[in-house]
Parts: structure tokens; sequence; C-alpha cells
């Protein structure tokens, strides 16, 4: 039997998905959180787990270097890669956002200027509303840009709250729900198809 290889966001989702894998029996003995190694194996189970970047697990699994990737929705909608999106796993619950300072006040038929880590999604969501925008790419710290006036507005993610308020923004609109998903490659779907539902059955069930 073929290694299937599972693809992890390090961050904030590895834990959880490692916790909802040990549910199902699937444990990597050599592994501990803060351990620098990227590359884990249970022999027995045939299943290999790689720690990417959060940003980089579509790629991999998109080019089959993964059969499997856990990443966030937020990810997902900004890359829009080739691959199946299988299930919802339920953590990493947050949501993408629209904030600005408390005192902004929107201009109608004004260009609105966006910093956001998420272009794309940035982009579809005003085109929809049939509003202009012009995007500030960052790569985080995006709560700073209408401080310091580099934008008017910012697209992020949004989980307690705190990081707005601290920073004196607020939420103008929420645009959708976000949380961790299991995403698969297309070709190994088929191809690794029993090996990989019985993974798939085993985290629907261990699913919040
Ligand atoms: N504050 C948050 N609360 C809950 N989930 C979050 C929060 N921030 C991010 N996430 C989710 O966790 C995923 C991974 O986030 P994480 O902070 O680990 O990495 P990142 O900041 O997206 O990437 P990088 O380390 O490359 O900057 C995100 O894609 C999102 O789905
Ligand atoms: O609502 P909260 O619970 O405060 O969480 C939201 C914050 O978390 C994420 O940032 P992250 O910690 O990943 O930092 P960065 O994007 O600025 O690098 C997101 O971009 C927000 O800034």
């Amino acid at each position: 039997m073929d290694f299937v290889n599972i693809a992890l966001a390090k961050g904030r989702l590895a834990e959880n998905t490692l916790k909802m894998l040990t549910l199902q029996g699937i444990t990597f003995p050599d592994y501990h959180p803060g351990s620098r190694k990227l590359i884990y194996e249970n022999e027995l189970q045939k299943i290999r787990i790689i720690f990417v970047k959060p940003s980089d697990v579509a790629i991999y699994v998109e080019k089959g270097a993964a059969d499997l990737g856990v990443l966030g929705k937020d990810i997902l909608m900004e890359n829009e890669a080739n691959l199946y999106e299988v299930m919802d796993l339920g953590f990493g619950q947050c949501k993408f956002v629209v904030a600005a300072l408390r005192d902004y006040v929107d201009q109608p038929g004004k260009k609105i200027r966006v910093a956001t880590k998420f272009p794309n999604v940035s982009r579809k969501y005003f085109h929809q509303l049939g509003r202009p925008i012009e995007v500030i790419k960052l790569n985080g710290s995006v709560e700073l840009a209408p401080i310091i006036g580099l934008s008017d507005v910012i697209v992020d993610i949004v989980e307690t709250g705190k990081t707005l308020q601290e920073n004196g923004l607020i939420i103008i609109s929420p645009i959708c729900r976000v949380s961790a998903r299991l995403v698969a490659n297309k070709v190994s779907f088929k191809t690794k198809m029993s090996h990989i539902s019985r993974i798939i059955e085993g985290l629907r069930q261990n699913a919040d």
C-alpha cells in the first residue's frame, strides 16, 4: 500500500488536526509540539504528515505532492486551487469581515482603498457590490493600515474581535464564515480511494 501524504498548515490549525487524527488512532510517535522537523510517518498505517506554510497547502495538494491537506477556508477562497474540498472540520472558526475605524464614513462612488492579505476575496466581494476598490496587499498587521492612513478599510479574518477592538476598528460588514477544511487531490481521490476514504470517515466522526 502506498503512503497517503497529508499537508498540514503549520501554526494555528496544526494541533487541532493532529488531535483529530489521534482520536482515530493515527499517531506520529516522534512528533512533539515545538519540534522543527517537518515530516512524520506512521509506518504501520502508511500515513505521512508534512508541515507547510498555510498558504502553500493548496499547491502541495493540487500538484499531488500531498493527497490530502488541511487549511483555512480563507486561504482556499483566496487561492482557488484545482482540488476537492472534502469537508468542514469544524475548528479554526472565524469570519471574513470588512472593518474600518469607528468614525469612517463611506463615500458612495469613491474608490475604496482596501488593505488586506486577501486581494482576490476583497476584489470579488466589492465587485459583487459594484464598488470600485484599490487593493493594498499586506502580509500581516493589516489593522494598522486605516490607523496610519494607508487604507480606508481592511478585509481580514476576525475571531474574538480583540485585535480590531484594541486598534479602534469596528466591523462594517461581515463577508462569510471561515473554518478549517479538508481538501483532496483529484487524482489521489480515485487512485487511493479506499485508504483516503477510511481517513475521511474517521475525521467525519470526530468533526466538531
Ligand atoms: N485569529 C484567528 N482565529 C481563528 N482562526 C484563525 C485566526 N487567524 C487565522 N485563523 C485560521 O487559521 C489559519 C492559519 O492561520 P495562522 O495564523 O496559523 O497562519 P497565517 O497567519 O495565515 O499564515 P502565515 O504564518 O503564513 O502568516 C488561517 O488560514 C485561518 O483559517
Ligand atoms: O479577532 P482576533 O481573535 O483578534 O483574531 C484576528 C487576528 O488574527 C489574525 O492575525 P494573526 O494573528 O494571524 O496575525 P497577522 O495576520 O497580523 O500576522 C487576523 O489577521 C487578525 O489580525
